[in-house]
């Protein structure tokens, strides 16, 4: 490898990114230069229950040096105004914990010439599905016209203003109070009985009498009664004063806001809810994911033993390209191996949205919010390092880490750019795949993030759903749906807030109906996404989507959605530029025949002549309007190039005086370790939504309609094999690959240089 160097992330003229994207080196070494002296923490990490011994190598278990584990990596809150919007965003750095990879992974490895072959690692293991909290069967007839109900009112912060607030203005609906509120979800849980005796709608420290006065006890005590409300209720006592009771004890046992608190309880109920807590108490195991573009991880397990690291492959064997590590003689954000791009550490959470998205070889592919990195880079990895991967964040600043770790890890196929994501779509579109990695409130990563249980309020998770929304939209507008080989976009957050998740995605179902909602691949692991909660209902096939909690699969909290672009024209006016009247009828119409069951007999590359929308043309880079600037720098000079260089290293710079830091993620990040051990409830990704729909495009509206109905709450149908066979098969030709080109040759502004 590297037999000469070329910048691991183009940037300037469409036309030197063209070229660059072609050149073939491996010209990373000089990421080895970087990010030194600060690593030098150890990571002491409980004991290894299943290690990796690969014959000559002898394990090194680790011992404890006397250092408290440190959680595995920073969360990174952060906020920022963007522009015209007063969204808070809290981006994720997740570089951090557990890892995942796919068989794209393994498929991408072979042609590389690396191969995995130690099977006893990778295979994979029939999980037991877990419960639907909320499925496609608990949608009835009833609730579905509440939908419509809701669609009625809506407008893009209504939803969010009564979600969890208790302040339902629902007419003709029984307003959910918080005994209901608290109830909804849960299985068994709904008691009839205790309505009379709920007269404490008024808040108020008003103690249950007879409780146990130790906190830890009375609440084990609360959640027994309530979990047996009818044999177990103290005579009198409403189901609601438990369960403010509850909700205050958590909040002060575990020291959250108690509105948070409140949301948690609503959505996973009071038992759950205590072991989400708690589990929010506890460290993710540190993961790293392989670098595939440079080495296979079997290699790199023999590597990082013979370092003194204690590792193993993720349980259920659902990643081919993750090791858990239990135990560390040295820091592992410091090794050699790290230094030299063989790897990141990234949480296992975090490579789930990039397994559902799927990326191949030569696609184009968009990053919308990207820094630092880290999902882009498994893009780059899973896309062999072909295509065209434009990583963009709104941030800048943020943008020289996702430089630095492109860098490191070998990325030669990624344009960097800082544009704020909602105006990406008039600047570049036509892309074969999208992820939105949205910013969030980090409600999934408490554990990585302990501010955020005091930080974090309802009102932030609410402006967070409305900047998910926009990015969103423009995420959707981004993608070309005539792409031969995708067309499909990722929505994924680091939190567990059902308004910055389903709810998001029911709104896009709305605005764009043309995307549905089809399954991640990753079969049943995780949770699938909740079609009712409190007084929502959304659509039946958000129960495709998965959502990874802490206390279940010993994972960061997330939420990942794919969808698939059915065509490019919205089958009326944009949602923008309807009026209320117009919005209503669009709405109802598409609720009829379910996400876009309304949308005739078009077909998947256009619309029927006549039908209002417009048609995207394919990949373009919209000159750029007056006053819509990119926020980012644009480095389009000659000396880009060596601006860039200099860029890179002070963030190595940066990087190598945060002691111990983390790499991955951006700015001094610490290194944290991990002593918790348990093993994930890994479950076999076996999945295929992708194919599902790739099969359904050559059928008609209509076939595509019933199979649609068909898809929910179904599993997967095609091995991720057969997906990779498909999927390559169909693989456009290099030379058809749009390359973002401005007009007139133009460089795209906003690129980052290199
Ligand atoms: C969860 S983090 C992304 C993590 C990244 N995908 C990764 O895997 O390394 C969210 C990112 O969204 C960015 N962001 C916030 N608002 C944005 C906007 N309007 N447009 C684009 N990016 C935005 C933040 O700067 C932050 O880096």
């Amino acid at each position: 490898m590297g037999k000469k160097r070329a910048p691991s992330v183009q940037s300037g003229s469409p036309s030197s990114i063209s070229r660059a994207i072609r050149r073939n080196d491996g010209g990373d070494a000089r990421a080895t230069r970087r990010d030194t002296a600060e690593r030098q923490r150890k990571l002491p990490l409980a004991p290894s229950t299943k290690p990796i011994s690969n014959g000559r190598q002898h394990q090194v278990r680790g011992k404890k040096k006397g250092k408290e584990p440190e959680p595995e990596s920073e969360s990174e809150v952060e906020e920022s105004e963007a522009e015209d919007e007063d969204a808070e965003e809290v981006g994720e750095e997740d570089e951090a914990l557990e890892g995942s990879g796919s068989d794209e992974e393994e498929l991408h490895a072979k042609d590389l010439g690396f191969t995995d072959d130690n099977q006893s690692w990778l295979k994979m293991k029939k999980g037991n599905t877990n419960g639907l909290l909320s499925s496609e069967e608990e949608v009835e007839e009833e609730e579905e016209e509440d939908e419509d109900d809701e669609e009625e009112e809506d407008g893009e912060g209504d939803e969010a203003d009564n979600f969890m607030s208790g302040e339902s203005e629902e007419s003709g609906k029984e307003v959910a109070d918080e005994e209901e509120d608290f109830e909804v979800g849960h299985e068994g849980d709904q008691d009839e009985e205790d309505e009379a005796g709920d007269e404490g709608e008024e808040e108020g420290p008003r103690p249950v009498a007879g409780l146990a006065s130790g906190l830890k006890e009375r609440i084990e005590e609360v959640v027994d009664i309530l979990s047996d409300f009818r044999a177990r209720r103290k005579a009198g006592v409403a189901r609601a004063e438990y369960v403010r009771q509850l909700g205050r004890d958590l909040s002060e046992h575990h020291g959250y806001l108690p509105e948070l608190t409140g949301m948690f309880l609503t959505m996973l109920g009071p038992a759950e809810c205590v072991e989400f807590m708690a589990a929010n108490d506890r460290p993710r195991p540190l993961v790293v994911r392989a670098n595939t573009l440079k080495t296979r991880r079997k290699d790199l397990a023999q590597a990082l033993v013979k370092r003194g690291v204690s590792l193993e492959p993720l349980a259920g064997g659902w990643s081919k390209v993750a090791l858990k590590i239990i135990d560390s003689q040295v820091p592992v954000g410091a090794t050699p191996e790290y230094l030299a791009g063989h790897y990141i550490l990234q949480s296992a959470s975090s490579m789930t949205p990039v397994m559902a998205l799927a990326p191949q070889p030569h696609e184009r592919v968009l990053d919308l919010s990207a820094a630092p990195g880290g999902k882009a880079s498994y893009c780059a990895q899973l896309m062999k390092n072909t295509g065209l991967l434009v990583a963009n964040d709104l941030k800048p600043e943020r943008q020289k880490a996702t430089i630095a770790n492109l860098h490191r890890l070998g990325v030669r196929n990624a344009v960097v750019c800082s544009y704020d994501g909602r105006r990406l779509p008039s600047v570049m579109k036509g892309f074969d795949r999208a992820l939105l990695d949205a910013p969030c409130s980090g409600l999934g990563i408490v554990a990585r993030d302990q501010s955020v249980k005091v930080q974090r309020t309802l009102a932030d998770v609410r402006k967070m759903s409305h900047l998910q929304r926009e990015l969103l939209r423009a995420a959707v507008d981004c993608v070309d749906a005539g792409s031969k080989t995708g067309g499909v976009l990722v929505y994924s957050t680091c939190s567990v807030a059902v308004e910055e998740n389903e709810l998001v995605v029911d709104y896009i179902l709305r605005a764009r109906p043309n995307v549905r909602v089809v399954p991640t691949g990753l079969g049943d692991f995780g949770r699938p996404g909740f079609t009712r909660v409190a007084e929502h209902r959304f659509h039946p096939s958000l129960a495709l989507t998965r959502r990874f909690y802490p206390h279940v699969h010993n994972m960061d909290g997330f939420f990942v959605c794919k969808l698939q672009k059915l065509t490019n024209a919205l089958p009326g006016k944009n949602e923008e530029e309807e009026g209320a009247e117009a919005k209503g009828k669009k709405r109802k119409q598409m609720r009829d025949g379910g996400n876009g069951e309304s949308r005739g007999n078009e077909t998947r590359k256009g619309v029927q002549k006549g039908e209002k929308g417009e048609e995207e043309a394919p990949f373009r880079i919209k000159k750029k309007k007056k006053g819509s600037q990119p926020q980012g720098p644009v480095r389009e000079t000659p000396q880009s190039t060596a601006e860039t260089t200099v860029a890179e290293s002070r963030v190595s710079g940066q990087a190598t005086m945060s002691s111990g830091t983390n790499s991955e993620r951006d700015g001094p990040l610490v290194e944290k370790k991990d002593k918790h051990t348990r093993k994930t409830e890994s479950k076999t990704p076996k999945a295929a939504g992708e194919d599902v729909v790739k099969e359904g495009k050559k059928k008609s509206w209509q076939s595509k309609q019933e199979r649609g109905r068909h898809e929910v709450g179904e599993g997967p149908k095609v091995s991720n094999g057969e997906r990779q066979k498909s999927e390559q098969k169909s693989g456009r030709p290099k030379e058809s690959q749009g390359i973002p080109v401005g007009r007139k040759g133009k460089k795209a502004k906003g690129v980052m240089s290199s």
